[in-house]
């Protein structure tokens, strides 16, 4: 039997399933949250890749979904949430979709999401139907979209029930080769999947074949500052850099910004691709530099890495991946640094550095709370990077203190430098 686990607002998690035959006295789902007044809602999926070649496609077809439905005049105060289908019973990857909380004008807002399912998801389109019934619990109604406008066959009703929150969140067990990836042939695949559909693709992948493909680390000490934005990485980078007499890269390199908001625009599955593959430009870099001098890097690979999985796995912090999973190890083929410091600040800090540099002061409160969420899953998948592990400075103090504790935690490591 297929499980749903959707993301309500707050970030909370919504695991539930539909059951023909729950025994009597079965707990029911609490529509709240589920259903908000006047309680109807939909969900639909996207259907899955049929061969590794379509798989950009689908997620293609997932993306632009997403913007076509936030367009759609689903009536005010509608929401779209995201939403993922999956089996507890077996291996096989999630199917993602959404579900859709509409508030007003239910008919017209049905209307207009069996218009543009019809147009876009291939055939046989299924669309459920949540409505809190009189006896106060959730049912959903399946129904088949046919071509004709309008025309739609239903498959049943049946009643939605809570189901058990798995032992990991549903993503986690396909996050590599998806969204994070462990070696430069695995990103390098997804972007000649792509080269039909994204002429910048096969510029990044010239790019990249013609680095090294294990670039070997010079004498010198190579050191990542990692960070969430605005925690002070450019600062603290441009200090190391003069007062160490070191090299200072950035990734993405600049050789590659002009294709980065073409790919930024593209699925997780493109983007992070794309992410992982300017890593290992870098790489070759950092091999040529550091035989000459300290290296300074303002993000890598576990800036690419902590980013994907805050994205993939919906909810809060609890939910990421457990210490040791797969997704937190280091690439085998990825030239490694000798030290990541991960500057942290307060929240409060962060978004104060960000107003002051003009950013943040149009957010409204829910999108700032869904972002402090966010924030949370990237910072604690970077504590839990291993192998190298990140070692955290506060860097909520002044500029000279925060580049002294970033130096003490560098001369622990080296020293003489
Ligand atoms: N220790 C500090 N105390 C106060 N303000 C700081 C400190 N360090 C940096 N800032 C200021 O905070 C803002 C963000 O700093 P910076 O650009 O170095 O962060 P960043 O991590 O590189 O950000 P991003 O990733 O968004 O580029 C800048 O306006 C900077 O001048
Ligand atoms: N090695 C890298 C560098 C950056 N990214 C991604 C992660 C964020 O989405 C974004 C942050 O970059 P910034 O705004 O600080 O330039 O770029 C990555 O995935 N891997």
């Amino acid at each position: 039997e297929r499980c749903f686990v959707a993301e309500l607002p707050g970030s909370e998690l919504v695991y539930f399933t539909c059951s023909r035959s729950a025994p009597l006295g079965a707990a029911a789902l609490r529509p709240r949250g589920f259903l908000p007044p006047p309680g109807r809602c939909y969900s639909f999926c996207i259907p899955p890749a049929q061969s590794p070649r379509e798989r950009v496609r689908a997620a293609r077809l997932h993306g632009q979904l997403q913007q076509r439905l936030s367009r759609a005049p689903l009536g005010a105060g509608a929401r779209v949430l995201p939403l993922l289908s999956y089996s507890p019973a077996d291996a096989a990857a999630p199917e993602p979709g959404f579900l859709v909380q509409a508030t007003q004008a239910a008919a017209e807002a049905e209307r207009a999401l069996e218009e543009l399912l019809r147009l876009h998801l291939p055939a046989p389109v299924h669309l459920s139907v949540y409505e809190e019934a009189a006896d106060g619990q959730v049912w959903r109604t399946l129904w088949r979209l046919q071509g004709a406008p309008e025309g739609k066959e239903l498959l049943g009703r049946v009643r939605v029930l809570p189901a058990p929150e798995p032992l990991s969140h549903p993503a986690a067990a396909h996050l590599l080769g998806a969204a994070v990836f462990g070696s430069r042939e695995a990103a390098r695949g997804v972007l000649e999947e792509c080269t039909s559909l994204i002429p910048e693709a096969k510029a990044v992948l010239d790019l990249v074949d013609k680095c090294p493909k294990l670039p070997k680390k010079g004498d010198f000490p190579v050191i990542v500052i990692e960070g969430l934005d605005a925690t002070g990485k450019t600062t603290v980078t441009q200090s190391l850099r003069d007062s160490l007499g070191a090299v200072l890269l950035k990734t993405p390199p600049s050789c590659v910004s002009q294709w980065r908001k073409t790919f930024d625009d593209e699925p997780t599955l493109v983007r992070r691709a794309f992410y992982a593959l300017t890593n290992y430009i870098v790489a070759s870099e950092i091999a040529k530099e550091s035989t000459k001098s300290p290296v300074i890097i303002d993000r890598f690979w576990h800036s690419t890495a902590a980013y994907a999985i805050a994205t993939e796995i919906s909810g809060k912090v609890l939910n990421l991946p457990p210490l040791h999973h797969p997704v937190y190890c280091w690439p085998e083929d990825l030239l490694k640094p000798d030290v990541v410091i991960l500057l942290t600040v307060s929240p409060e800090e962060r978004i104060r550095r960000l107003q002051e540099r003009g950013i943040e002061k149009t957010r409204e409160e829910e999108e700032l709370e869904a972002n402090r969420f966010f924030h949370q899953k990237v910072e604690g998948s970077y504590r839990r990077m291993e192998n190298p592990s990140c070692e955290l400075v506060d860097a909520s103090g002044s500029r000279e203190q925060v580049l002294e504790d970033v130096l003490h935690q560098i001369k622990k490591h080296f020293p003489l430098l």
